[in-house]
Formats: structure tokens, sequence, C-alpha cells
């Protein structure tokens, strides 16, 4: 994936790990230097086309990467480059992967929900012209080592075939514990939860290309005490959550409030809240507790009065609850 600015002055390790904050990379002693904002746009740039590219090789509806959605949350994404075209060419993106810690309820092989916060895979893409020529291992390998983590402590956000397929070939990964969430994960799971996120993802909130540390070593975090089921949630939020196509609530709650002239602006079709960018077609909600003032204000319709004067049975209590 090309770009009409210098990928490879921009980024000058073979893998960039970027956080929130979107900071360039210290450039090469002898690089002419840009201005940091030119350096951050260049970056959101890379970001938004990967998050597309991304989101097309899955058949998302919207990309769940972008430069906006980084900067709203607490991820993390590792980036991979080509500069085998140096020095005649800018360089090129070969691919990236997503990663961040989440809160999750998860069921164990018995069944019983467990509250963990594992490293989650968000989103994980390698352009088509180089797939399956070990880019997409030397990069997962890559956050792996940086992250302190063992395949088998990961959550996947909906992995598509392709990555169950490369999870299985690289890691042996196989066999899953069924969860009623849309993330997966896999035996031995809980067998590693007590080894904690490493400081990488979780203290350092600044843009880093350092080297990797070989030695996967973490200091020791309990976990939460199993929660009763009562007090569990019904589901865990994935970052795709948004993509799902919104579903109409019922008649009256689903009417648009009148309006008298169209919006200037049409709202936003995907924001880094994670609203969804289906929503195109549906009406605006009213809000409930606007839609119950209008209805304690509207006059009681003419029939509803004949109706509750002829109904000498009905003490003012019952017609009170009645309503
Ligand atoms: C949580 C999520 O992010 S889900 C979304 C995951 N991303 C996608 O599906 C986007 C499209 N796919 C890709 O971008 C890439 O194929 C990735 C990221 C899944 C893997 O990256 P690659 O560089 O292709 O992987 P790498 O070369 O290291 O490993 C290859 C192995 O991955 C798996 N794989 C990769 N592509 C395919 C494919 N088209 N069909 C089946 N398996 C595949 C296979 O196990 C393959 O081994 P094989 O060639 O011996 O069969």
């Amino acid at each position: 994936m090309e770009f009409p600015f210098d990928v490879d002055a921009l980024f000058p390790e073979r893998i960039t790990v970027l956080d929130q904050h979107l900071r360039p990379p210290a450039r090469r002693p002898g690089t002419t230097t840009p201005a940091r904002v030119d350096l951050q746009q260049q970056i959101m740039t890379i970001i938004d086309e990967l998050g597309k590219a991304s989101a097309k090789a899955q058949n998302l509806s919207a990309p769940i990467t972008s430069a906006s959605r980084m900067q709203s949350n607490r991820h993390v994404v590792y980036i991979l480059k080509d500069s085998s075209g140096r020095p005649a060419g800018k360089g090129a993106i070969i691919g990236f992967i997503k990663v961040g810690y989440k809160k999750l309820f998860v069921l164990d092989d018995r069944e019983a929900h467990n509250e963990v916060e594992p490293l989650c895979i968000l989103d994980f893409y390698i352009h088509e012209s180089v797939q399956r020529h070990g880019h997409g291992r030397e990069l997962f390998q890559y956050m792996l080592q940086k992250e302190r983590v063992e395949p088998h402590q990961l959550a996947i956000d909906r992995p598509s075939q392709k990555l169950l397929k490369f999870l299985n070939k690289h890691y042996n990964l196989e066999t899953t514990v069924p969860q009623v969430n849309n993330f997966v994960i896999f035996e031995g799971f809980f067998a590693h939860q007590h080894r904690p996120p490493a400081p990488s993802l979780r203290a350092t909130r600044h843009s880093r290309a350092a080297a990797v540390d070989p030695t996967p070593t973490a200091p020791a975090r309990k976990l939460p005490p199993k929660r009763a089921e009562g007090d569990i949630k019904p589901y865990s939020s994935s970052d795709r959550e948004f993509l799902k196509v919104a579903v109409e609530p019922p008649w009256p709650l689903n009417r648009a409030p009148r309006r008298a002239t169209p919006p200037a602006h049409p709202p936003p079709r995907s924001s880094s809240l994670g609203n969804s960018p289906e929503r195109g077609p549906l009406r605006p909600f009213v809000p409930e507790q606007e839609l119950l003032r209008s209805l304690r204000l509207c006059p009681p319709h003419p029939t509803a009065r004949l109706l509750l004067a002829a109904d000498p049975g009905g003490s003012p209590a019952q017609r009170r609850r009645t309503r």
C-alpha cells in the first residue's frame, strides 16, 4: 500500500507501534523533519487507509480502525512497512494489527461466567498482494513479544476464517471455548489468566518503535473474584458491535420529532464513540422521557373522557393505575 509521502522516512523501523497519541516516531538522523502536524496527518492518513482496506477485506460495512477511533480508545496499532523499494521509492505499508485490553465476561469450560481483562485482537490486515508470505506471522509474533502475552491468553474479536486458519497453523490454536459474545478464546485461556498484561500497552502510552524484548516476564496480578450470575451483563462489548444494523424500537418510540427544516449537516456516519454508520435509513429515536412528558401534556381524547365517565366501578386510583 503506497502513499504520496515518504512512508520509509516517517517510520524508520520495520514495525512501528502507535497508541492513542499517534506520535510520529523520531526520524533517522540526517532526514529532513517536516512540521509535527504534517507528520501526524500522514500517520492519520495511513491508519484511515489501512482501516478501510481491512474492512473491505473482511466485508465489513465500515472500518473498525480509523485515526479518530484510535485517538479515543486505548488501543495500540502495530504497523509493518516494506522498504524494499528504497532508495527509489517512498516505501510502502504491508499491514497492521490492532490490539487492546477489554473487560469481558467469558464462559469457561463449565459454562461459568468469568470477568477477565485479556489482550484482544481487534483488527488485523495484510495487504492482499503479500498475504501468505509470512508477514502476518512476523507482525503477530512481534506484537506477542512486545505485549508479553502468549497466544492462548488472547481473546479475538470475531475472527475471520483466514485468521482462524492463521492461528491454527502458526500457534496450534484450534479448540475454542464456546462463548455467547463475539469474542473467541481458545483452550488454555483460563490456565494463563493469572499472567497479567505487560506494562507495554498499559503503562507506556507513547508511540514506540523499540527493539523487541525477548524475555516475556510480567508481575502477577490477581483477577477479580467470580461474580454471581445475576451480576453478569449478558454480553461484552465488541469493537465490531457498532457495525450491527440497529433494531428499530416499537411505535411510538420510533417516531421522529418534527423538524421545520432539514438539518444543515447530516449526523456523522461513524464516530469515534462507535455509533453505527449503518443507521442512515432509521429515523432518529425520540428520547423516552421526552415522549412521556408530551403524553402527559396531551389533553385526554373526548372518547376517552366518555368511556371514563361511563365506568362506574373504576375508582380514581384504579384509573390512575390503568392509565
Ligand atoms: C480480529 C480480526 O482482525 S479478524 C480479521 C482478520 N483479517 C482478515 O481476515 C483480513 C484478510 N486477511 C489477512 O489480512 C491475512 O490473511 C491475515 C492477517 C489473516 C494473515 O496474514 P498473512 O500474511 O496472510 O499470514 P501468514 O503468511 O503469516 O500465514 C499464512 C497462513 O495464514 C492463513 N491464511 C492466510 N490467508 C489465507 C487464505 N486466503 N485462506 C486460508 N488461510 C489463509 C493460512 O493458515 C496460511 O497458511 P498456508 O498459506 O500454509 O495455508
